[in-house]
């Protein structure tokens, strides 16, 4: 709204009062950088499915399980950064990671693609799952991974999370191997069917449910059955070989070691063989000396500098790590519900680029040049990701080299509309993408944060309900100026599935009435916040976008 507007009524804005933003907090008091990874691009159904009873870790395995509410899946993966923090008196460290940019940015986000035109038959719902938050969990034997992954389990109690054990997929052991099973080495890599556990992971990140081998450790053998595991929001994945092996860190978007003395994992181990796994002392502690210890040293102890976090777990109550985790896994989780829940919400995937744009529009202290420069960057690639929702017709040009090019060709008949007056900032990134695009405006009115909006301004192109409409308006807090526009061109004859909302950040409120309200508007934005104050601004927030951007 332009500041003439706004005399006489200075604070009436949500976001006009209280300035600057408060500093980027989040309720997490760890800043994990791969947990960034995580990104998403739409969503899922709801669905419940009942807890199972806990399954004893003996044989046959537990081969995984429903431990949760499903929500469905979750994000695709982003970023590829690492992140190395320590924090002392926790017990726990973060440590750098070498998390590989290759298990970045899964393509999929389906812009291309007109409803019910998926390669794979998938319905524009299903096509728009995300991957889960997948954890690794690693450690020496006995070391209490187990544990570790149980306690995450409870404290991750709201969404649905599974578990796939990498004992699952120990291979049958030959008739050979049998005859001499006292000198197998169950710890080498090659003891393990990494195939089929990769292909279990792919089929659960993919949102489809896989099926788990069983495996009997009193007869080195897999079962005839199998274990149905169903796809869900977060999968742990435990094992002493996954921080190991590349191909299976590289599915996670978290890694943690779990670390135990030796004395106390051999106790453990003792305990476990002879009650659980139908051993003597002496044949597991033979194995213990012969395989266990040297493939530890050789291959778990080195994955080490792999992790994450590094959970010191010695008397099985470093509850402090654990709410740490799960805390970081939650905060992330809870962006990616409202990519679940709506399937018309799009989330700009996030990169360091743009969230070094973000850090310099959020900051207090950035000039006004800079406020300017960023913002003008940030819009150009949301409405650059916007336009990527439009329909398109397939275009076949000739190539300088005398070829057939098979492209596309952009959609005719947009126009932008501005919510002034913060929105106007996103008409230059509009015209430099389309250009002689033509614009319309809207002012909303409001005199205070729980007053009804008025619209005392519409100037709108005349064939408007024949367009696409990009709908502008950099921040929604309460969404009630967004809703109020939309309302002003749905009465002019727009349809719903016509109008695309671009906003560089959004409340969750603002998600919630906008995309519930219209669910067959699409939305758009770069960052979701973590919610609104008293005064219904934005937190973190950017402040007063028009006065930073607009004023001299
Ligand atoms: O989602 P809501 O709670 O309705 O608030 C969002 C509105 O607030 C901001 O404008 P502002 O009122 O600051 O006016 P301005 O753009 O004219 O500066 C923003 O640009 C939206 O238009
Ligand atoms: O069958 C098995 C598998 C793992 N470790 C064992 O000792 N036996």
């Amino acid at each position: 709204m332009s500041s003439l507007q706004r005399q006489g009524t200075p604070d009436t804005s949500p976001l006009l009062s209280g300035g600057s933003a408060p500093p980027h907090a989040s309720s997490s008091p760890l800043r994990i950088d791969r947990l960034d990874r995580i990104d998403s691009r739409s969503s899922r159904d709801f669905a419940w499915h009942p807890h199972p009873p806990p399954m004893p870790g003996s044989s046959p395995s537990t081969g995984g399980g429903f431990l949760g509410p499903r929500l469905g899946s979750s994000s695709s993966l982003g970023g590829g950064a690492t992140g190395y923090q320590s924090i002392e008196g926790h017990g726990l460290t973060l440590s750098r990671s070498s998390s590989s940019a290759a298990d970045v940015f899964s393509a999929g986000s389906g812009l291309l693609l007109r409803e019910g035109e998926d390669p794979e038959g998938r319905s524009p719902r299903e096509r728009n799952r995300r991957c889960p938050f997948v954890i690794g969990v690693a450690g020496g034997t006995a070391s209490g991974k187990t544990t570790v992954c149980d306690k995450i389990i409870q404290r991750l109690h709201d969404q649905c999370v599974v578990m796939l054990n990498q004992d699952s997929f120990y291979r049958s052991l030959t008739e050979e191997e049998m005859q001499d099973v006292e000198n197998y080495n169950f710890d080498s890599p090659d003891a393990f069917d990494t195939p089929a556990l990769l292909e279990c992971l792919e089929q659960l990140k993919a949102g489809r449910h896989c099926e788990v081998p069983t495996y009997d450790f009193t007869q080195h053998r897999r079962g005839s059955e199998t274990r149905k595991v169903e796809p869900a929001d977060v999968i742990i994945l435990e094992g002493i070989l996954v921080l190991h092996m590349q191909e299976l860190r590289a599915h996670c978007n978290m890694l943690v070691y779990v670390d135990t003395d030796d004395d106390v994992r051999l106790a453990r181990r003792i305990q476990r063989d002879v009650q659980h796994r139908g051993r003597d002392i002496a044949s597991v502690i033979h194995q213990y000396t012969i395989f266990v210890k040297p493939a530890f040293d050789q291959y778990v102890a080195p994955s080490r500098r792999y992790a994450d976090i590094i959970i010191p777990w010695q008397r099985g109550d470093n509850l402090v790590a654990i709410d740490l985790i799960t805390q970081h896994i939650s905060l992330k989780l809870r962006c990616h519900d409202l990519l679940r829940i709506y399937p018309n919400l799009e989330l700009l995937p996030s990169n360091f680029q743009i969230r070094g744009m973000h850090t310099i529009i959020r900051d207090a202290s950035s000039s006004k040049n800079d406020f300017v420069f960023y913002a003008d960057r940030l819009n150009r690639l949301i409405v650059e990701a916007g336009l990527g929702h439009l329909p398109f017709q397939e275009k076949i040009v000739k190539t300088p080299t005398g070829h057939r090019y098979v492209g596309v060709d952009f959609t005719r008949g947009i126009c932008g509309v501005s919510i002034i007056r913060s929105g106007e900032a996103m008409e230059t990134a509009l015209r430099e993408c389309c250009q002689g695009i033509k614009l319309g405006k809207i002012l909303v009115h409001r005199h205070g944060p729980h007053e009804e909006e008025e619209v005392i301004y519409e100037r709108l192109p005349s064939d408007i309900a024949q367009r696409h409409v990009l709908l502008l308006d950099p921040l929604v807090g309460t969404g009630r100026t967004a809703c109020r526009a939309v309302e002003v061109l749905l009465a002019r004859g727009v349809q719903q599935d016509k109008i695309l909302f671009l906003s560089m950040v959004a409340a969750p409120e603002a998600i919630h009435k906008l995309c519930g309200s219209y669910p067959g508007m699409k939305v758009l934005t770069s960052e979701i916040d973590r919610g609104l104050d008293e005064d219904c601004r934005i937190v973190p927030g950017i402040g007063e976008f028009g006065e930073r951007y607009f004023s001299d």
